[in-house]
Order: C-alpha cells, then sequence, then structure tokens
C-alpha cells in the first residue's frame, strides 16, 4: 500500500517514521509520502487561501494549488480521503474496506475548509470520500488523517506482528469489547471475575461475550442492530 498525504504541515507527520508504521514502512508494506502544498503555489506568499465568496469568517483554501497537488499523485486506482467534520463518519468498516486499497491519498484541510470545486472535479475521475473521526471541530485535517492512517495501516496483512490481535478488538465485530485482567489476581481488595481463573475456556468464552453485550447495550446502544 502506498499513502500520500497533503498538508500545509509537512513536519506534523514526522512521527510516522517511528511507531507500528515506522515498522511497516520499513519493512516496505507500506510506503508513505508527505507533500507541501505550498510547493504547489506560485506566488511571493506562497498563498493557499483566500476570502470566502459571499462572506463570512474565516479563510477558504484555494482549489489552484490542491489541483495540482492532487493532480500529480492521484491515479484511476487511488483514493482520494478528505477529513472534514461535515463527512460520511469513520468506522472500522471503512478502516477495513481502506487497508484492501493500493494508493490512499489524504487531502489535509485546513481554516474554513477546501474550496468545495476540489472534492467536486475529483469526484468525477476517481474515488473520493469526504470523512470525519467524530462529532467535534479541529483545527484541520492533519490528526484526523493521523487517526485514520493508525486504524488502516494496522490492518494491512504484514503491519501487525500477531493477526491475532486484530480479531478481538472493540468494534471489530460490531461491539464494544470485554473488560481485560491481568496478575495480580487481587488488588486493592479488588478481585479477578472467578470465571476467568477457572481454567474453563468455554465459560471464559461465554462470560466474555456476555460482558459485550451488556457493555455495548449500556454505553454504545446505537451499535447494536435494530432487529
Ligand atoms: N474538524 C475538522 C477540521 C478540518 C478537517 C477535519 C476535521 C474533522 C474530521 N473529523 C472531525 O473533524
Amino acid at each position: 500500500m502506498r499513502l500520500d498525504i497533503v498538508t500545509i504541515f509537512p513536519e506534523f507527520f514526522g512521527v510516522l517514521d517511528v511507531s507500528l508504521l515506522g515498522r511497516a514502512r520499513a519493512a516496505g508494506v507500506i510506503e508513505v509520502g508527505v507533500h507541501d502544498l505550498r510547493d504547489h503555489t506560485h506566488d511571493r506568499h506562497r498563498t493557499v487561501d483566500d476570502t470566502p465568496y459571499g462572506g463570512g469568517a474565516g479563510m477558504v483554501m484555494k482549489p489552484e494549488p490542491w489541483g495540482e497537488a492532487l493532480d500529480a499523485l492521484l491515479t484511476p486506482r487511488s483514493v482520494l480521503i478528505v477529513p472534514s467534520p461535515a463527512g460520511h463518519p469513520f468506522t472500522q468498516r471503512q478502516a477495513r474496506e481502506l487497508a484492501v486499497r493500493e494508493h490512499l491519498v489524504f487531502a489535509c484541510g485546513r481554516y474554513e475548509g477546501i474550496d468545495q470545486r476540489v472534492v467536486d472535479h475529483y469526484s468525477e475521475r476517481t474515488e473520493v470520500r469526504v470523512l470525519s473521526i467524530g462529532d467535534y471541530v479541529l483545527n484541520g485535517g492533519e490528526v484526523a488523517t493521523m487517526a485514520m492512517i493508525e486504524a488502516i495501516a494496522r490492518l494491512v496483512p504484514g503491519v501487525v506482528g500477531n493477526p491475532e490481535s486484530l480479531t478481538e478488538e472493540s468494534h471489530e465485530d460490531g461491539l464494544l469489547e470485554y473488560p481485560s485482567y491481568t496478575k495480580p489476581a487481587s488488588w486493592r481488595g479488588l478481585e479477578v471475575p472467578p470465571v476467568l481463573l477457572s481454567g474453563n475456556h468455554g465459560a471464559v468464552a461465554d462470560w466474555r461475550r456476555e460482558q459485550q453485550l451488556a457493555r455495548t447495550r449500556a454505553i454504545r446502544p446505537d451499535l447494536i442492530e435494530k432487529p
């Protein structure tokens, strides 16, 4: 898989050289390119934004630099991902779908966003996904991009050492994960649930499933499909 990121803060992604993704890059499983949007400006001030048509506060990112930057990166097999508070929810299902794609290009917008014609133009030519990581306001797409890259990259074969560890996790099966415990069996007067010490694997599996359902009902009833 190849990831390309376009941003006005390329230094923000320096951290990708360490952590899980760093190993994946070293193993050649994932290639990452970070590109400065300002390299696609041609004025003395390297301008990437301007005032919004129709008035209003803030600035909008100009379409021309984005057009030049994305033309240089996108191929018909790419997916253009645009983080946005107005996007479709980024979910584990999205992460799984994107983890098997060849080429992801992330467009990190700032200010009040990117001129809408950029999404409209590329939607005619390639797959575009406008995605939100949650219902809150960030200053730009970089943090959202980092979160999505971590969620996606860890699903790419060869990135995580033990693929088993990818299955029993929250949202992987549509439910929240069960509570976990380790030694000591007693800590500050709190005991590990006895079933987990019983050695009865069937009983442990049943208990864990019950815990998943109870937790999901209590914390995220929205995740439980309506009949
Ligand atoms: N708030 C934002 C501002 C700019 C780019 C993305 C976002 C975003 C993405 N998911 C939630 O918010």
